[in-house]
């Protein structure tokens, strides 16, 4: 039997799963924590990978291992090698004045999403090198290299570790899916943009090699990709499907034949990690607006979910809207949480439990329906991530979305797909292998509109921080 490993290594933890790369069996799996807060060393992802791939009983006996990775994370480089400063996260909102800035300095947003498929906002790379150039210029001055958290993983897997006997930055390598998210790189044209980051940072340090989606590194390390586009491929997405993961951050996404350019913001252009495309949405609020939840009412996560189903669709009025960390999408990086629709007979755990998910699930809605009006067709939606674990995020999915959800078996699927990549760069051939069904359960509730409608007029309502 030929083993694959895939790594997803995500906001809050690090997970590895040790995969037959014909059937797509599973046959070990490990993870470990990562550090809080938005900023944080590469090393301790470093540390979280090797202690999960302990945990999966080790990557000895693998013929290759892909690493995924939470997308955007600015991981700034010495010229020996060295880590510079605590890479910025997708979810630190610190160069939203940046991305406001570089927007117009190019003369609108929709001149950054027909040049590189997105508007900045805080969350893409280019605008963390610009609130680098301008806040630490030392450290800029010592960049010499930029690159995301998986081609950082990749390349230290590889060989790569800073200081002497590590590889040379020239060796640093990332895909399509993943450099698609910087804000220096174009989807259609699939080349940098070096003047852009010329704009956003005074200089072009060296950046990753592109390779593509099937390449193997140093004969043994797939090409990796970010987080979203390999789900894609864990779930073995096909064409009319919409996936909706509930991780830290709350995306939909759809695999796509043609480039995306939404001069709006709303819809990011990626590409994917196959050859095409992946027009995404994503907010900065979703499993955490239940963990959250569940610590303000005291409980867990378990009793949160009965307490949400124990409580009447729309919560009597009670609505949350879930900008506990500012938000992307819409962009509003300075805003906070609200609580709406508060009376005595809606002050009780049973409502706000409702509304928490509610609220979240509204959110997610509103991404799909963007997706929807740029043309991609929904045929079904796939729920997934840390947050589809929750029964009450299970049932009401259905009526918050107006449509029938397919949960796939539980599994870690960005590790899954990373693990496919794995298995597609080692068989050579020119599609990824067919790994069997995945098995589902399909989730169906009448639709509640006026859910909806509340939380639209009361997502509007909110004061900055
Ligand atoms: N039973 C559950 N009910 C609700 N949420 C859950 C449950 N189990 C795990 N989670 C959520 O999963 C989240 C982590 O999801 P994950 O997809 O691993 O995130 P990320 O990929 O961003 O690190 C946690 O914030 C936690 O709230
Ligand atoms: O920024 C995005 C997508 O554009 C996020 O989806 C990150 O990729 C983080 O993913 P999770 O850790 O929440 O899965």
């Amino acid at each position: 039997m030929t083993l694959v490993a895939g790594v997803d290594s995500s906001t809050q933890s690090c997970k590895v799963v040790v995969r037959d790369a014909e059937s797509g069996a599973l046959v070990r799996e490990g993870r470990a924590a990562h550090p809080a807060g938005t900023e944080v060393d590469p090393a301790a992802w470093w540390d979280a990978l090797q202690e999960a791939a302990a945990a999966a009983g080790g990557l000895d006996d693998v013929a290759a291992v892909s690493v995924a990775a939470q997308q955007h994370g600015m991981v700034c480089l010495d010229s020996s090698g060295e880590v510079v400063r605590p890479a910025l996260l997708w979810n630190d909102t610190r160069s939203a004045g940046a991305a406001a800035d570089l927007v117009e300095e190019l003369g609108g947003p929709a001149k950054w999403a027909e040049a590189v498929g997105n508007v900045p906002v805080a969350s893409l790379t280019v605008t963390k090198l610009r609130w680098l150039a301008r806040n630490e210029p030392a450290n800029a001055d010592r960049t010499a290299a930029v690159c995301l958290p998986h081609d950082w993983l990749t390349w230290r897997l590889a060989g790569g570790s800073g200081g002497s006997g590590g590889s040379s930055l020239e060796a640093l390598t990332t895909d399509r899916s993943d450099v698609s998210g910087t804000g220096y790189w174009s989807p259609s044209t699939e080349d940098y943009r070096p003047e852009l980051l010329e704009l956003a940072f005074g200089k072009v340090p060296v950046l990753p090699s592109v390779l593509g989606p099937a390449e193997l590194v140093a004969g043994r390390f797939g090409v990796g990709a970010g987080d979203n586009a390999s789900a894609a491929l864990g779930v073995q997405a096909r064409p009319g499907d919409v996936v909706v993961s509930i991780g830290t951050s709350g995306t939909a996404f759809a695999r796509a034949l043609a480039p995306v350019a939404d001069g709006s913001g709303t819809v990011n252009g990626f590409a994917d990690a196959e050859g095409g495309y992946l027009p995404l949405v994503c907010t900065l609020n979703a499993s955490r607006v239940l963990d959250a939840t569940a610590a303000l009412l005291g409980v867990g996560l378990d009793e949160l979910s009965r307490l949400a189903l124990s409580a009447p669709a729309g919560a009597d009025g009670l609505v949350l809207v879930p900008y506990l960390e500012g938000e992307r999408t819409p962009n509003k990086p300075d805003s906070t949480g609200a609580v709406h629709g508060l009376r005595l007979d809606t002050a009780t755990p049973a409502h706000l439990a409702r509304a928490a998910v509610e609220g979240l699930l509204c959110s997610l809605a509103d991404a799909i329906d963007a997706l929807k009006e740029l043309g991609t067709p929904v045929e079904r939606v796939l729920l997934i991530g840390g947050g589809a674990q929750s029964e009450a995020v299970r049932a009401l999915a259905p009526a918050v979305f107006g449509c029938p959800v397919v949960l796939p078996a539980t599994s870690e699927y960005v590790a899954d797909g990373a693990a496919r990549q794995a298995a597609w760069a080692v068989s050579g051939a020119a599609e990824p292998p067919h790994w069997s069904e995945l098995t589902s359960t399909l989730f169906e509730a009448d639709p509640t509109p006026w859910v909806r409608e509340r939380y639209a007029a009361a997502r509007e309502l909110t004061v900055a921080k």
